[in-house]
Parts: C-alpha cells; sequence; structure tokens
C-alpha cells in the first residue's frame, strides 16, 4: 500500500500548504520510490534572476493534479511511494558550494529523483549522483539552449555550461545525447561545432514541426535504446507563449502539447531521474509556466512509476 495524495473530495484542493502534487511529506511515509525535490538556486542565470521561486510555484500549481494518467495508463502515486522531499537548501552566494551541496544531498537520497529547479547549473550535480549510481548515462536535454557553451565571464559553472562540464567529467554516455527544443540565435557557428565534438545530436523546434512528433519519438527512442537514462527539461523548450515564465525566453518554441507527447512516447525507456528547471514566476502570468512544469513533472513521475524495477 502506498500513501497518496490528499483526496480533493474531502479536503478542497486549495486548502493547506502545498506539496507536490499534495503527495506526503518524505518524513510521513518509511519509504519512497520516487521523491521530488525542490532545488531553490538561480546564481547561475546569464540574463533574468528568479528560478529560485520555481520550487514554490510549481508545487503551488501542481494542487490540480489528478491520480490517474489517462495518457500513459497508469496511476503512478498507487504503483510506487512518491514523495515531496522538501527543498535542498544551497548557499546562494556561493556557486561551486551550491553545486557540492546538491550532489551530496542528491546522493544520499534513496528514491529515484524527479528534481524542481532553479536554474539548469543544478543539471551538474544531478548528472554527478546519477553517474555514480548507473555510471555513464544516456541524456535527453530538451531546452532552446545547448547549454555546452564554456565558460561566461570566465565561471566554469553556470546555466549555460552544465552539459560541455558533464561531458568532460565523464558523466554522459556519449553515444547516446540528444538536445531536443534546441532554436535561437548563437555565439557563432562554432557552438554547434563544439556540441557536435561533445556527442550531442539535435533535434530542433523546426525540427518537432516538420518531421512531426512519431518520428521524433522514434528516433530518440533508437538513440537512447534500453540505456539509463536522464532527462533534462528546461521549460524555456516551450514558446513563450506556453511559457513566459522563464529567464532566457527564446521565440519559435514547443507546445506543452508536444513537449507531454514526446515525454509519453518514452514510455518503457530505461529512466532513472529527470529535472523541470528555469521556472522563473515573476515573469509568469496565470500560472502558465508552474501549470507546464507541473504536468511536465507530473509525466516524469509517471515515467518513473511505470518502471517498477529501477
Ligand atoms: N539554460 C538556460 N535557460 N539558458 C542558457 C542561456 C545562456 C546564455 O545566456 O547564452
Ligand atoms: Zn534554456
Ligand atoms: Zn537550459
Amino acid at each position: 500500500m502506498t500513501k497518496g495524495p490528499v483526496d480533493s473530495a474531502r479536503v478542497p484542493r486549495f486548502a493547506g500548504p502545498a506539496t507536490f502534487a499534495r503527495l506526503p511529506r518524505i518524513d510521513e511515509v518509511e519509504r519512497a520510490d520516487v521523491a521530488v525535490v525542490g532545488v531553490p538556486f538561480d546564481s547561475g542565470v546569464s540574463y533574468r534572476p528568479g528560478a529560485r521561486f520555481g520550487p514554490a510555484a510549481v508545487r503551488e500549481a501542481s494542487r490540480l493534479l489528478r491520480p490517474y494518467h489517462p495518457g500513459l495508463d497508469v496511476s503512478p502515486f498507487e504503483r510506487v511511494q512518491v514523495v515531496d522531499a522538501g527543498d535542498i537548501a544551497v548557499n546562494p552566494f556561493r556557486i561551486e558550494d551550491a553545486i557540492e551541496s546538491i550532489e551530496a544531498a542528491a546522493g544520499a537520497m534513496d528514491a529515484r529523483l524527479v528534481t524542481i529547479g532553479g536554474d539548469h547549473t543544478i543539471a551538474l550535480p544531478l548528472l554527478r549522483t546519477a553517474a555514480r549510481r548507473h555510471g555513464p548515462v544516456a541524456l535527453l536535454h530538451f531546452d532552446a539552449h545547448l547549454d555546452t557553451w564554456d565558460t561566461y565571464f570566465d565561471a566554469a559553472y553556470t546555466h549555460g555550461t552544465p552539459f560541455r562540464r558533464a561531458v568532460e567529467e565523464g558523466l554522459l554516455d556519449t553515444e547516446a545525447l540528444g538536445h531536443v527544443g534546441i532554436r535561437g540565435p548563437l555565439y557563432g557557428k562554432k557552438d554547434l561545432d563544439d556540441d557536435r565534438r561533445l556527442g550531442f545530436g539535435i533535434v530542433t523546434a523546426a525540427d518537432v514541426l516538420r518531421r512531426g512528433l512519431d518520428e521524433v519519438i522514434d528516433a530518440l527512442r533508437q538513440r537512447i535504446g534500453d540505456r539509463p537514462l536522464y532527462v533534462s527539461v528546461d521549460i524555456d523548450v516551450l514558446d513563450p507563449a506556453h511559457a513566459p515564465g522563464t529567464g532566457t525566453p527564446e521565440a519559435g518554441g514547443l507546445t506543452s502539447r508536444e513537449l507531454l507527447e514526446i515525454l509519453r512516447g518514452l514510455a518503457g525507456c530505461h529512466l532513472i531521474g529527470a529535472d523541470v528547471v528555469e521556472v522563473a514566476p515573476a515573469y509568469d502570468h496565470a500560472e502558465i509556466t508552474s501549470v507546464a512544469a507541473s504536468h511536465v513533472a507530473y509525466d516524469l513521475v509517471s515515467l518513473l512509476a511505470l518502471r517498477e524495477n529501477p
């Protein structure tokens, strides 16, 4: 038996403090299979700040989630024990310190994680934890941006650089790396050459439109196979119409429907962990972005729940 969310037929969903999907806190259960954890950290951003408030906004927006996922035909909270593990509290003034704390805290959690950011810097320590458990992992990275740049103002650890660092540290299986949703101006053509050299394949936002979802999903599944897979979702992969509340918005992005369908197309893959990052509520309107992020997180939890044996 699992302990599920607060019953919204008995306690109105707008009452009480918000845990993700109104799930129990980690201290309310004996063990957890899947934990949703927040990382309120945004000291690695290059433009608009504010993703430190992402975890709280996504939890608020997640009050309306319901326990059965018809697209994947699964009741994730019955199938496995899902909890809200609260926030990892990290140093907002020293990025390297914060990265170490995230790595330590994530490594100490005995559950598969869906992490809510926070800016994209946090993917690096999360990938370190994933690689320590599984060896180099396959990565699907949903984002408008490559995030394989080298440095900003000589800083190596920023939200534009986590995946270059991850390749350099040997955390990723370079046979199985994909970006999805890439678009927008770059600093130069070299950005793409560097990215390719690191091992990444790119499905652009235009590819999603032109090739269509089924073909894109097939190609991604072929590239990943049954390797241990980490999924990192920068909410700016969505068009600013679908996610205005983010720090580095780019026109011409995916719809939330497209993103959710691609995620559902990964059913059965060997997902081992995931994050949803870059929700900056101060730029949001009517919870558009945090609602989208809460559904993305729900789909990721559902994908993890589908595969009971991690
Ligand atoms: N990871 C996100 N969201 N953005 C990276 C943008 C880096 C830049 O300002 O060029
Ligand atoms: Zn981005
Ligand atoms: Zn990013």
